[in-house]
């Protein structure tokens, strides 16, 4: 099977249980705890009491009223008494189940909520170079279906581990106070069952996991084909794609037949042992009536105690494997959680003011991989309001500027301050916050319009909006749309032009209204109608800022103040557009190969 989707912590893990995990997985319980357990083993208890006690009395009902020995006449009156308790233990028994199943499910779903919002939130807060390693499929994956096998874990199982465990105790006392011989033969059988169970399962549970790591690739495939899918179908690369995901499909339904049938036969495994021990009881227990130690309705009983026995060890073997399950998911949830956001506050940092705007990079260094600089020595002086063009052959180093400008990755040596504030040693989110970003891939969230603009300032009114939207000319084309502002428009904005998404984001970055701007190939693959409408809107936009600019349209780059050029992370060359002209170097070739083209 190809590689492809494959990530290394997606592959099955099998490992010895971790009691430090465990207790950081269920110190979520914790909130919770002081409420909702107490009574949860309150419903426990009377579940498994009511539960115990009903053997005992149909043995009594057995032996005291329907064949009483002396005197030996049967007595209605005890045997309805005796029923009616049957059937009030019932009642309990019931009861205490549903509520027990409920404050179970409470907690485990308020386990699980909160779980979930401590990773998406961990989530957010982790810097690029954390994506940059892992595909967005295997993050999701984890997000969902590992959140999804714990939630068994909270919801049934580790209740059912304390039920099972009081049951069983519970039933081995009863069964060797009522007659330590028969009981002690019929236990005899439990190691046999357990061990059964047990080894039996971890085959199974492998085999399951197995079934999930198969199906956690066809996620990751899954995400990949739906986001590539333009490029497939633009390929007509369907076939060989369908192909790819059949081969996985195949893999994945052949380890599912495959856990099922040992599933299938686990079953009857079960039932054999247990019939072994039913066996046992049989013979010795005839014997023992025989012999006169024993009566017909301590039998029935013993029958009764025994039947109730296989049902906790074979859950508890079950819940076992659930666990390990659990805690494989827990691991990989943990591992996100541990995860440290590259960028993130100095002790101390201090909040940055509301900047001027000016910006110094000291013979910045930067390298993504170690040893392979993408940034070899950079010195810039910016002023407040001035604009900077970043040009350059592909590969040259300009988005890497643009991304160190908002910290989204740390300089490997040397300077990069705003307003003389070396940018490592201020808050994240106070400089982030007053650097507007428009990124080549101007990203639409699904939601109305209005809510995409808004996004630059979350409690900027209707009429702010709409005047952003006029400012940059987007008002013309949204008034245009179906519903106005309030238009839907889908996830990433498909319905929409290059152009029209680029006014969206113009009208974004203007509404937060910061003092330095970015703007990466922000003109890149437009008409030149829109263009100009852009050209204007981003005088607009510009007007007053710092902007760092990457653009490889001329138009863009001819007013800058300064353009910097790039080559293999050097700047080569500095100057405006004219100046640069004279020069005739790197620039004046670049330019001379734009007009080739035009
Ligand atoms: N996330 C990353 N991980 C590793 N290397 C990277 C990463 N992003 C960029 N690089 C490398 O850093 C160098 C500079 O890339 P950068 O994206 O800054 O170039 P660019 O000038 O913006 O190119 P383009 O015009 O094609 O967008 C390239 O050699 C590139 O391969």
């Amino acid at each position: 099977m190809n590689e492809r989707f494959i990530y290394k912590d997606d592959e099955v893990i099998d490992q010895p249980f971790n009691w430090s995990q465990f207790k950081r997985l269920f110190a979520y319980m914790k909130p919770y705890a002081k409420q909702i357990i107490p009574l949860i083993v309150l419903m426990m208890i009377l579940g498994t009491i009511t539960k115990l006690t009903v053997p005992y009395l149909i043995s009594l009902a057995i032996d005291k009223a329907i064949a009483p020995k002396a005197p030996a006449v049967p007595s209605l009156n005890l045997l309805f008494l005796i029923t009616g308790a049957v059937l009030v233990l019932y009642l309990i028994q019931w009861a205490s189940n549903a509520y027990r199943i409920k404050f179970t499910n409470i907690i485990g779903q308020r386990v699980i909520y909160d779980l979930r919002a401590d990773l998406f939130k961990h989530i957010q807060k982790l810097s690029f170079n954390f994506f940059d390693k892992r595909p967005a499929g295997s993050v999701m994956v984890r997000i969902t279906n590992d959140i999804n096998s714990l939630q068994d874990l909270f919801t049934n199982g580790a209740v059912n581990v304390l039920i099972d465990c009081v049951q069983l105790v519970g039933i081995i006392v009863i069964l060797l106070l009522i007659n330590w011989k028969l009981g002690l033969a019929v236990i005899l059988t439990v190691p046999l069952m357990f061990v059964i169970s047990t080894k039996l399962r971890v085959k199974i549970r492998r085999a399951w996991q197995d079934v999930r790591a198969k199906n956690s690739r066809i996620n990751s495939h899954l995400n990949e084909s739906i986001q590539g899918i333009r490029v497939t179908q633009a390929y007509t690369q369907e076939q060989e794609n369908m192909r790819f995901f059949d081969r996985m499909n195949m893999s994945s339904k052949k380890s599912w037949d495959k856990a099922s049938a040992m599933n299938q036969g686990f079953g009857p495994m079960i039932d054999i042992t247990g019939g072994l021990g039913s066996l046992i009881l049989f013979w010795y227990g005839a014997y023992l009536i025989q012999s006169g130690e024993i009566t017909i309705g301590i039998l029935v009983a013993f029958a009764n105690y025994v039947g109730n026995f296989w049902d906790p060890i074979n859950r508890l073997g079950q819940m076992y494997n659930q666990l390990l399950v659990a805690m494989a998911s827990s691991e990989r949830i943990f591992e996100f959680m541990d995860e440290e956001p590259s960028i993130a506050d100095k002790p101390g940092a201090k909040t940055l003011p509301k900047i001027k705007g000016d910006i110094k990079l000291e013979n910045v260094v930067f390298e993504y991989e170690k040893g392979r600089p993408a940034l070899k020595g950079i010195s810039l002086d910016v002023h407040a309001g001035q604009s900077i063009a970043l040009v350059g052959h592909t590969g040259s180093g300009k988005s890497t500027i643009i991304n160190l400008l908002s910290r989204f990755y740390d300089i490997t040596s040397g300077r990069l301050t705003v307003d003389g504030y070396n940018i490592q040693d201020v808050k994240v989110e106070s400089l982030r916050s007053q650097i507007g970003i428009v990124l080549q891939d101007t990203f639409i969230f699904s939601g109305t319009i209005r809510d995409n603009i808004r996004f630059g300032r979350l409690d900027a009114t209707d009429e702010e909006v709409e005047q952003a939207a006029k400012a940059v000319d987007a008002h013309e084309f949204i008034m245009k749309l179906p519903g106005g502002y309030e238009t839907e428009v889908e996830e990433r904005g498909s319905a929409l032009s290059m152009g029209q998404r680029q006014l969206l984001s113009f009208a974004r970055a203007l509404l937060a209204d910061p003092r330095i701007l970015i703007l990466d190939e922000a003109t890149a693959s437009i008409d030149t109608e829109t263009e100009l409408k852009i050209q204007e809107a981003l005088k607009v936009l510009l007007k007053g800022r710092t902007s760092f600019m990457v653009a490889h349209r001329l138009s863009t780059i001819r007013h800058a103040d300064n353009i910097i050029v790039l080559d293999h992370g050097e700047i080569k060359e500095t100057g405006n557009h004219n100046q640069l002209m004279q020069k005739q170097g790197i620039y004046h070739g670049l330019i001379e190969a734009q007009f080739k083209f035009l």
